[in-house]
């Protein structure tokens, strides 16, 4: 069973809000998913349902095979979905030390996991002691001491430096390449390019895509165009089968493809056509962009 988690048509109301809203999406072993969105989208509020920490509205979701009760499921799951808290009088690995017992963990675990994140020279030192992005590395530590299926990340770089950021990134690649699963939660798109296999993106609690971040980016791309004659340009390229839609804002003319064309045959086509271009560019949006327009935070 290569299944983790399966959310289907899961929505949270908060009052009149919807915070989540018929959200369905899957999460497959062995990949690093992001739910992408921006502030206030339901991010956190989906990861608090499926952690049993929030109480959903309708819909529901399966762990693993979902033969066993949600609370027997989450003791493969490792969670960071607060600040990092532990004593601040106690080293690290007193703490994790803790954390074992309570887990029922072998505390043999403790150096190999503290090794993973950076912080075996540091496991004396005492938490108070440790800045925001070592108390964030100690606290994936942690919750991997129990080896779980699946570590999940509440915006795991925030408020960190370049250099913290950084450093928690690429533990979360090692993580999982060692073929843990991880799903994260995040605002920044380029954090999920950076880390992720996979993307959910939601606005105001509802999906807008889903699917592998290269994919996200397959667009064909689309040309910037100038003719003498626009009205004629325009309906050549309505006629086209390679287009779809067709943007006017002044004198240019964007035309999106939807399967592959070079410049040069389009030049041939309209040419052929009898009509001359002034300009032509090819471009292909940024992920950013294509972000941006899923978002609506751009007009297209
Ligand atoms: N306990 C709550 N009571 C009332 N409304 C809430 C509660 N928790 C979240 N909300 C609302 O639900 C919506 C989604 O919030 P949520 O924290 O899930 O978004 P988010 O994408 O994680 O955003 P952020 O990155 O800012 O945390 C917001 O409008 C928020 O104000």
């Amino acid at each position: 069973m290569n299944t983790i988690l399966r959310i289907n048509n899961l929505t949270k109301r908060f009052g009149p809000i919807t915070a989540v809203k018929n959200l369905s999406f899957t999460i497959e072993k062995g990949n690093v998913y992001g739910i992408l969105g921006p502030n206030g989208s339901g991010k956190s509020t989906t990861l608090g349902v499926v952690l049993n920490v929030v109480n959903k509205t309708s819909g529901d979701f399966q762990w693993f095979d979902g033969t066993q009760s949600t609370h027997e499921a989450l003791k493969k799951v490792g969670a960071i979905i607060e600040r990092p808290n532990f004593y601040p009088y106690m080293t690290a690995a007193q703490n994790l030390g803790l954390v074992c017992k309570i887990k029922n963990v072998s505390p043999e675990k403790i150096d190999e996991k503290l090794e993973l994140v950076g912080l075996l020279d540091r496991k004396d030192s005492k938490f108070r002691t440790f800045s925001l992005g070592m108390k964030q590395r100690l606290a994936i530590a942690s919750a991997l001491l129990n080896d779980p299926e699946i570590l999940i990340l509440d915006e795991p770089t925030n408020g960190l430096d370049p250099q913290g950021i950084h450093q928690i990134r690429a533990i979360i690649k090692k993580i999982a390449a060692d073929g843990t699963t991880i799903l994260l939660a995040s605002h920044l798109l380029d954090e999920v390019e950076k880390v992720c296999t996979h993307v959910v993106i939601i606005r105001k609690g509802e999906k807008l895509y889903s699917g592998p971040v290269d994919q996200m980016n397959a667009s064909f791309g689309f040309f910037e165009l100038k003719a003498a004659d626009q009205a004629k340009l325009y309906s050549l390229l309505e006629k086209h089968p390679s287009f779809g839609k067709l943007v006017q804002k002044e004198d240019l003319l964007t035309a999106f493809l939807n399967e592959p064309l070079e410049a040069e045959a389009l030049n041939t086509y309209l040419f052929e056509n009898g009509l001359i271009l002034s300009q032509l560019v090819k471009r292909k949006e940024s992920l950013e962009e294509q972000f941006l327009q899923l978002t609506n935070q751009i007009s297209a």
